[in-house]
């Protein structure tokens, strides 16, 4: 169960008449995610979806929303926030922050093939592009500041040889980030959780980009490698298809081709997209915040993928 407030069509019906969308005929909350309260709603211009912000705060909102809306209104295939009559994507319903966003054709891809990553990859690059002139900032909020105070934080839950292995992580990204290397790279706003659940599909034609509410500004490639290390990867093990990931790879090339330099920060960063998301997995599972209700996700998948790209050469970018 994931509709934390619940929304009825008397609640809706007022709000509703804001924007150009006719009358409100039905509103069904969707059970799926674990953030936030989501809904279908129907009116006499189509369908939409509603959703009603649990943690994010209106201060927090306007980064997200209107980096969707300048991503939509360059043609990249995103969720696009409804304006309502007076121009406004940012709303409160029911006590809370509320946004209402364009319905996605179709479903997620939980088995994705190489058609699939070659069509996230591509649009990727054109999101990439497209955000260029984005002119509001953020920084990542699961980057490395955050890693450098949820790591002390998680650390003593694990087993000795997992929690000096996490350390080592933390120094060798804590040397990364300071180097040269990693300043050359180019960057702007990403995803930065485009994992398969947030991405939809018609067939095997992507529809759409959502859940932009851990976007930020960081390197281009660590957007590239959170979705590789979860679009390109065989679920149980955490080893990476080459297949997938050259489909993937060379799709987004073609768009926006590879530095010589990004070629050589690859690795490190697709070690510290795996971190990130140990990180926050283990810190939702040893520390969650009072009144969670939903299970979890597994910690241990993302330290198995971590381990796999300390140990194993993973296939190269090529410029
Ligand atoms: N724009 C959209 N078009 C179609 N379906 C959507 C759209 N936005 C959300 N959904 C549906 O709602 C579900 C939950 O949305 P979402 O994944 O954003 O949940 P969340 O709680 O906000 O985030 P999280 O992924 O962190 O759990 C999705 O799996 C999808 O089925
Ligand atoms: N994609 C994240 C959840 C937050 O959206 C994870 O799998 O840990």
């Amino acid at each position: 169960m994931a509709v934390f407030t619940s929304v009825s069509l008397q609640d809706l019906t007022p709000w509703i008449s804001s924007f150009s969308l006719g009358q409100v005929h039905s509103i069904k909350g969707i059970s799926s995610g674990i953030e936030n309260s989501n809904f279908f709603v129907r009116t006499d211009k189509g369908e939409y979806v509603l959703t009603l912000f649990e943690k994010l705060t209106a201060e927090e909102l306007p980064f997200y929303l209107n980096l969707m809306q300048h991503l939509a209104q360059r043609g990249i295939k995103v969720a696009a926030p409804v304006p309502d009559r007076d121009g406004r994507i940012l709303h409160f319903l029911c006590g809370k922050p509320a946004s209402l966003v364009t319905k996605l054709e179709g479903d997620w891809q939980p088995e994705p093939k190489p058609v699939h990553c070659a069509e996230v990859g591509d649009m990727m690059a054109k999101m990439h592009l497209a955000g260029r002139d984005y002119p509001l900032e953020q920084p990542n909020l699961r980057g490395i500041d955050w890693w450098r105070k949820t790591a002390p934080l998680v650390q003593d839950y694990l087993p000795v040889e997992a929690s000096l292995f996490l350390q080592n992580e933390m120094r060798f990204q804590e040397e990364f980030a300071d180097s040269d290397l990693y300043w050359k790279l180019f960057r702007g706003p990403v995803h930065a959780d485009l994992f398969r659940n947030n991405v939809m599909f018609n067939g095997d034609k992507l529809s759409g980009f959502f859940d932009f509410y851990f976007a930020g500004c960081d390197t281009w490639l660590f957007d590239v490698a959170v979705a590789i290390n979860d679009w390109c990867i065989d679920l149980e093990t955490g080893e990476l298809d080459d297949t997938r990931v050259r489909a993937f790879l060379d799709a987004y090339h073609a768009v926006r081709p590879f530095t010589l330099d990004e070629c050589a920060a690859w690795k490190a960063i697709l070690r510290g997209a795996a971190l990130r998301f140990w990180l926050s997995r283990l810190y939702d599972y040893y520390l969650p915040r009072e009144a969670e209700m939903l299970t979890p996700h597994d910690p241990r998948h993302f330290e198995r993928i971590l381990r796999l790209r300390v140990n194993k050469p993973a296939p190269e970018l090529i410029a």
